[in-house]
């Protein structure tokens, strides 16, 4: 990462922060996260200096982890308010926030923000090297943070001119993962990294051709067909509310529609697989529940007996139930961890979203999907629901 005073777009000098004792009223107002992460040198730091120095009215703070030589990691915290800014060191033990040292990296962010409580934005730069799928979870679901702060999304940053030769190259191979003797093509950082996220920034697109971009984009749509795409050079989208920020990736589900962008093989490692269901009764409700619980814990697709051959493995997972009655039910998950919950957007009687009418969605996002038929293996476990 480079260093924040070598920049021209370097934040503004920092002073210390007031007391920052949160206001009884203050803790019941959750503050969003988002997830920046993206291989070495996509353009992470370039980024968080163009969100720091941007108009957007927010108080952000910004935890950075780096590896020092001995590989203990230093979190630098730095809190922009209104044209005043500040900054402190949080030394957090040794190891990762991201794999190795979960519970440090989560009672870092509880002192933060019993500490601070002056800001309205957490950025969490990852290294280079991370998987958000370990990381995503902890402010998701955790029942300590999740009072004080919401997982708002991952954003992936991917270097337009090496992002190609990255997925290709099995040198990059993903850690925490099986090995590719299991699981059929070689998986790299570079997969994991764009499987989980919720916005993909293809950067330095002053680099590449026209037709090279498009070659990217295609390949990385046929990873994740979820996901908003931005081409940007240095990092600068249009607009950061709704684009990076604020974009509720994990209490909303949008756009399932975008799976229908096609390129389903451009990538022979990891794929989006869309699976539909008609309108449900309250107990395939349950049935669906216990299906996603054999598939994301026990790893087994239903009927799909001893299979022989690469297993698959889920990385994100998101839908949309309907019922007979006609509410509707979100499914959101990231590897083993899901939740379905009732729309909040139809139950507030808010704009719902056009979609094809009569018709649920399961959107899966994961390895080796292509060689089992989980439209069957769900269809049947539905429709076995007895009383229908
Ligand atoms: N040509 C070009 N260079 C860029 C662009 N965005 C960033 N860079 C340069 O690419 C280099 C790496 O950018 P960083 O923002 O430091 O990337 P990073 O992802 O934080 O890198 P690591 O911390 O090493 O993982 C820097 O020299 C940037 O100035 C871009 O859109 N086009």
């Amino acid at each position: 990462m480079d260093d924040w005073d070598d920049q021209d777009t370097a934040p503004p000098d920092l002073v210390e922060a007031g007391s920052g004792e949160l206001e009884p009223e203050e803790k019941s107002f959750k503050v969003p996260i988002t997830i920046v992460t993206g291989y070495l040198g996509a353009g992470k730091t370039t980024l968080l200096n163009y969100i720091l120095t941007a108009q957007h009215g927010k108080k952000v703070a910004v935890i950075m982890n780096e590896f020092g030589d001995s590989l203990d990691i230093e979190k630098s915290l730095t809190v922009n308010r209104n044209g005043e800014s500040v900054e402190e060191w949080l030394e957090v033990g040794n190891g990762c926030i991201c794999c190795s040292v979960k519970d440090t990296g989560v009672n870092a962010i509880e002192s933060l923000m019993e500490k601070k409580g002056k800001f309205d934005y957490i950025l969490l730069e990852t290294t280079g090297l991370a998987d958000p799928g370990n990381l995503a979870p902890l402010f998701w679901m955790d029942d300590g943070l999740g009072s004080t702060i919401y997982l708002d999304g991952i954003v992936t940053l991917v270097d337009a001119k090496n992002i190609l030769r990255s997925l290709d190259d099995a040198a990059g191979k993903a850690e925490g993962h099986e090995e590719s003797d299991d699981h059929g093509p070689v998986m790299t950082t570079a997969h994991v990294q764009i499987s989980h996220a919720d916005v993909i920034v293809i950067n330095k697109s002053d680099l590449v051709s026209d037709e090279d971009l498009q070659a990217v984009r295609s390949r990385i749509e046929s990873i994740n067909g979820l996901a908003k795409i931005h081409v940007t050079a240095q990092s600068v989208v249009p607009k950061l509310e709704g684009f990076l920020l604020d974009l509720h990736a994990y209490d909303r589900v949008e756009e399932l529609d975008r799976t229908d962008r096609g390129h389903s093989h451009l990538d022979q490692t990891i794929s989006t697989l869309s699976i539909s269901l008609p309108p449900l009764t309250a107990e395939q409700v349950k049935a669906v529940d216990a299906w996603l619980r054999t598939l994301l814990w026990e790893n087994v697709l239903p009927g799909h007996g001893n299979f022989q051959g690469p297993v698959f493995e889920i990385h994100r997972l998101k839908g949309r139930l309907l019922l007979q009655d006609g509410s509707e039910r979100m499914v959101q998950g990231v590897r083993e961890v899901f939740e379905i919950f009732e729309n909040p957007i139809t139950q507030w009687g808010g704009q719902k979203e056009q979609e094809s009418p009569g018709t649920g969605k399961l959107v899966l996002i994961g390895r080796n999907l292509a060689n089992f038929d989980f439209q069957r293996s769900l269809q049947d476990c539905v429709d076995n629901v007895s009383g229908i």
